[in-house]
């Protein structure tokens, strides 16, 4: 069965943000990733991650102004400069961090604009290159328009055709089963379609975003097809608790040990 990281920006919540990093190990967990580190020194994440013997999977390059409604740079025309330094930002975190790749979110911009579609393919070559540089994976991830309204990136097969315009290995689906099942279904036929190109998973019970297995997906099947594709990477556990975190993180034992395993 896959390996789990915890998501501390919907996870753990009952804890500041710094003391979520301990609240999981404590649970078992081994990885975690979360949205944004930026408000703390990255040196600051490090130490915790360290201190509680966790690695970090995942994190999101700034969103722009998030309490102001912003969902990413990426394809909003004017803002190249911007988005430019929010990729060496986010590069200089990961460094620090040891954070494997990052999450290059799109923006709030209709994909039928052609000059947002123009800077979206721009600001990906921009940030493919320096990622690359810097030896990390990049990855972008197709978001259901019910959760973000607006969302330029709103379909996994728009996402497919720039990271095969793109053409670099480090440059990967962010494969959230949440998104896929609203958005178009078809879970595991996606899963195999899209396996070689898979550079993280996440995962939430479908439609509330509660624990996994508490859903309308069968989560148990599409875990053994997570593994049955071949992913080596944590899946990344980006729900939010129906109560308590640590109370509903019964669903990891049923994993690992499944009734018919
Ligand atoms: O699915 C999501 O919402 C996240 O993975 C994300 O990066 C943006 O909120
Ligand atoms: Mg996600």
């Amino acid at each position: 069965m896959p390996k789990f990281a915890a998501n501390l920006s919907m996870m753990f919540t009952e804890f500041p943000f710094l003391d979520r990093f301990r609240a999981a190990a404590d649970c078992g967990f081994t990885a975690v990733e979360f949205l944004f580190p930026y408000e703390h020194a990255a040196e600051l994440i490090a130490d915790k991650l360290s201190e509680a013997g966790l690695v970090q999977a995942l994190f999101n390059m700034s969103p722009g102004n998030w309490d102001g409604g912003e969902r990413g740079l990426a394809a909003l025309p004017g803002r190249e400069s911007e988005f430019a330094q929010s990729v060496e930002t986010a590069i200089s975190y990961a460094r620090v961090i040891g954070t494997p790749r990052l999450h290059m979110m799109a923006g709030i911009v209709s994909a039928r604009n052609p000059v947002a579609t123009d800077a979206y393919r721009k600001n990906l070559k921009r940030a493919a290159e320096l990622t690359g540089e810097a030896g990390i994976g990049l990855v972008i991830e197709p978001i259901n328009s019910r959760d973000m309204p607006g969302y330029f990136l709103d379909n996994f097969d728009r996402a497919v055709s720039f990271i095969a315009e793109i053409n670099l290995p480090h440059v990967q689906l962010q494969f959230d089963i949440y998104h896929r099942q609203i958005l178009h279904g078809d879970v595991i036929m996606a899963l195999r379609r899209f396996a070689p190109l898979i550079g993280h998973i996440q995962v939430a019970s479908v439609p509330d975003r509660h624990e996994p297995l508490t859903g309308e997906l069968d989560d148990l099947r599409i875990f053994t097809e997570i593994d049955a594709i071949g992913y080596q990477g944590y899946v990344g556990c980006e729900y939010r608790p129906r109560r308590g975190t640590k109370d509903g993180l019964g669903w990891i034992g049923k994993v690992s040990d499944p009734p018919d395993g």
